[in-house]
């Protein structure tokens, strides 16, 4: 055992003290990611319940960030924070600064929908609409104004070739969405993501109604993604956080207890809630 680890198991105050939070660990010789999130102090609450706490947390650009956490952590309610889809509840108040690409989501005049667009949601139960493939991944450049066949065309392509679902569905695009099984599904509902050009893409538990095999086609998705893209991803599977994250958060009642490089946090690490629950002495 390191000498860091026995000490932060062994030694009472260490026991007591606040979560250490570091960010950007990076590994000697790599370039310094640039962060596409700058999350300082935030606060929120569901009417008088407050769901997060004081939480500081930058996400590196073209990485994989995994959030994990027991039950009502408050895991979910941070990725909708980011996007501000967390508003959608009426009672929802927040307090703190969320900085996407340098601007205040808050303050700076950036536009719900340019947010949405620009930072993507791909959610736990695959939701495509009851359209045909096609139309699926079709209908956020439509709503966006583009009509023109040919370039919707090229764009459902692309989007369906990027999420790694085009070869199943090449054939059948004008099939209803429905009729795919589940882990196709899920990856049409993430070239529907994809068809309007995000940087950021949230994933909440997006393998969790999958089969394993659709599970592993997702996580390898994941991993293509983070060329091109920026994730943050919802897991309740750790095995599934070590596999497919660069850095991982720990949040406990609300709270960010530890965020670090992915080895470095299941290997060794600094507090000893982290430990405690990767370990699954509880959650
Ligand atoms: N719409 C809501 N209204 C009131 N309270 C809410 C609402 N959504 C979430 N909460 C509360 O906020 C806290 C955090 O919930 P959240 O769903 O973010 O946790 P989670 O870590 O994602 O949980 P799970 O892993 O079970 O999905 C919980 O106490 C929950 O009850």
């Amino acid at each position: 055992m390191s000498k860091l680890k026995e000490k932060t198991l062994n030694t009472k105050s260490n026991l007591d003290f606040r979560p250490t939070v570091t960010n950007n660990i990076e590994k000697p010789g790599t370039e310094p990611k640039r962060n596409v999130f700058e999350i300082d102090d935030l606060n929120l609450w569901y009417g008088s319940t407050q769901a997060l706490y004081e939480v500081n947390m930058n996400i590196p650009e073209n990485q994989v960030t995994a959030i994990i956490g027991p039950s009502g952590c408050g895991k979910s309610t941070y990725l909708k924070a980011l996007n501000r889809m967390v508003e959608m509840v009426p009672i929802v108040k927040t307090s703190g600064t969320i900085k996407y690409n340098n601007q205040n989501i808050y303050k700076d005049k950036i536009s719900q929908e340019y947010l949405r667009t620009k930072v993507g949601m791909v959610f736990q139960k695959p939701n495509p609409f009851p359209k045909s493939v096609y139309d699926n991944v079709a209908y956020g450049p439509r709503v966006h104004g583009i009509k023109k066949k040919a370039i919707l065309d090229q764009i459902v392509e692309k989007s369906l070739k990027d999420a790694a679902i085009w070869d199943e569905v090449k054939d059948r695009l004008n099939q209803n969405a429905y009729g795919l099984s589940g882990g196709q599904q899920q990856r049409v509902c993430i070239a529907r993501a994809l068809a309007v050009e995000p940087d950021v893409i949230l994933m909440d538990e997006p393998t969790s109604a999958l089969d394993p095999i659709s599970t592993l086609k997702v996580e390898e998705l994941v991993q293509e993604l983070k060329e091109k893209y920026s994730i943050v991803i919802v897991t309740h599977n750790m095995q599934q956080a070590a596999r497919v994250s660069d850095r991982t958060a720990f949040f406990l009642n609300g709270e960010l207890i530890e965020y670090d490089d992915t080895n470095k946090l299941f290997q060794n690490p600094s507090d000893k809630r982290t430990e405690d629950y990767i370990t699954g002495r509880f959650g």
